[in-house]
């Protein structure tokens, strides 16, 4: 890639929030701002936004921050208001309420022209009668920039697209996945401050879309420009973001790096958007040999309205007991996916269970439809009701600890 590519503006240096889970503001101290580079600058900040459509509420209260250079995805259901905040910070769409501000300067009020934002739609908006060349410079053709300059920003554009040989192409000869990386090129030419994304792969196929978000998390390691990713696909938001915004019904669940909110999802929901969950009863889980149970290794035993959220590959089965709380169930179904050996239980009528087992453990597993089998959990997260909070635990470390203290189990 040619140097200058995308470079980012550069951001004054400003406060940068931290975010709770509800998205709201909380303090930072005055050491932490101080210390900050252009590299994390606040890039888009959105604040209080809020938007009906007649009586129905789409965006109820959103605060969020993208930090300057990062790639954050708006992660959430059909109809969460993901869209209707994209085009609002886009200036396409205005807002009841809140502000948006990019690159620090605030931007409510500005026309779409005057934001600077590039932007890229799942359907793409590429001129049909226009060649791939005259696509991706006709944004610095109506700024005027003169013609030796369109050309070499186009050429390096074509370079960073991998589209080299196809300058004279029109949009009808490209594939799909050409198209898209067409229209990431022509939103990227006007070196926008953001680059707003609505499910640019949307349209395209489950194998096309695959390579398409490897190579947008490669381009984007190169040109660094602060871009929001709308997306309703939680691994596609898993494999190109820096950080997830989850929404739900207009409001933000919770925000972080994606591991973390897929480890400690802070409500039910954002455990369940995430992945498969079991959502199992901590009554029937029964003691380890010698009688210390779950609960006895935790800092607050679970109360009736507990509920344990456990992922499927964080649950080892067993023919024997092993001294581990555990919960019985029964093989239902062994489905080889691949890679990974999925087992369909069920510890009773009302509780399935879904285990998943790396292929080279699932040669050993040897269960037969109907088996008895004892199910022990490595992890888990502890949701309780009436506190409306979770409590992860490292099922095998709390064990350990035990032990080392001399419980029997
Ligand atoms: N112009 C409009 N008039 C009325 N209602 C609208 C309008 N645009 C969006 N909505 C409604 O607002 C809600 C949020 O829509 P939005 O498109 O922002 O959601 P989304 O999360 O992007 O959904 P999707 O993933 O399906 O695109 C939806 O219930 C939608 O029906």
């Amino acid at each position: 890639m040619s140097a200058g590519v995308g470079t980012p503006a550069w951001f004054p240096p400003r406060s940068v929030g931290q975010f709770s889970a509800n998205g709201k503001a909380t303090s930072q101290p005055q050491a932490a701002r101080l210390s900050l580079s252009k590299e994390n600058a606040v890039g888009i900040e959105v604040r209080n936004l809020s938007k009906k459509y007649g009586s129905f509420q789409a965006v109820n209260d959103v605060s969020f921050e993208v930090a300057g250079g990062q790639l954050v995805a708006l992660l959430g259901p059909s109809g969460s208001g993901k869209s209707t905040i994209l085009r609002t910070i886009a200036g396409l769409e205005s807002a009841d309420s809140g502000s948006v501000m990019l690159t620090g300067e605030d931007a409510t009020q500005l026309p779409v022209q005057q934001r600077g934002v590039g932007f890229v739609f799942q359907h793409y908006a590429l001129f049909r009668h226009m060649t791939v060349r005259d696509n991706i410079g006709f944004g610095l053709k109506i700024r005027k920039v003169p013609r030796a300059e369109i050309k070499s920003r186009v050429d390096e554009l074509l370079d960073l697209i991998q589209l080299a040989g196809y300058a004279g192409r029109y949009p009808s000869q490209l594939s799909g996945g050409q198209r898209q990386r067409v229209a990431l090129a022509r939103a990227l030419a006007p070196r926008p401050k953001v680059l707003l994304l609505d499910e640019p792969f949307g349209a395209l196929d489950a194998k096309v879309r695959d390579e398409l978000r490897t190579w947008l998390r490669k381009l984007h390691d190169e040109v660094h420009v602060t871009s929001l990713f709308v997306t309703h696909d939680q691994r596609e938001a898993f494999e190109v973001s820096d950080q997830i915004v989850v929404l739900a019904e207009g409001r933000v669940q919770q925000i972080g790096p994606p591991q973390v909110l897929y480890e400690r999802p802070s409500n039910p929901f954002v455990a369940k958007f995430l992945g498969t969950v079991n959502i199992l009863p901590l009554r029937l889980l029964k003691p380890g040999k010698g009688g210390v149970g779950l609960a006895a290794l935790l800092e607050v035993p679970p109360s009736e309205q507990a509920e344990a959220y456990v992922r499927p590959h964080d649950l080892d089965v067993h023919s024997e007991r092993n001294g581990k709380p555990y919960w019985t169930a029964r093989v239902d179904r062994i489905t080889p996916l691949g890679g990974i050996l999925r087992l369909d239980l069920q510890i009773d009528a009302d509780h399935p269970l879904q285990i998943e087992l790396p292929c080279d453990q699932s040669v050993e597993v040897g269960f037969a439809r109907g088996d008895e089998v004892y199910v022990t959990p490595r992890h888990l997260n502890i949701y309780d009701r009436t506190h409306g909070a979770f409590q992860p635990v490292d099922v095998n470390r709390a064990l350990n600890e035990a032990w080392q203290a001399g419980a029997g189990i």
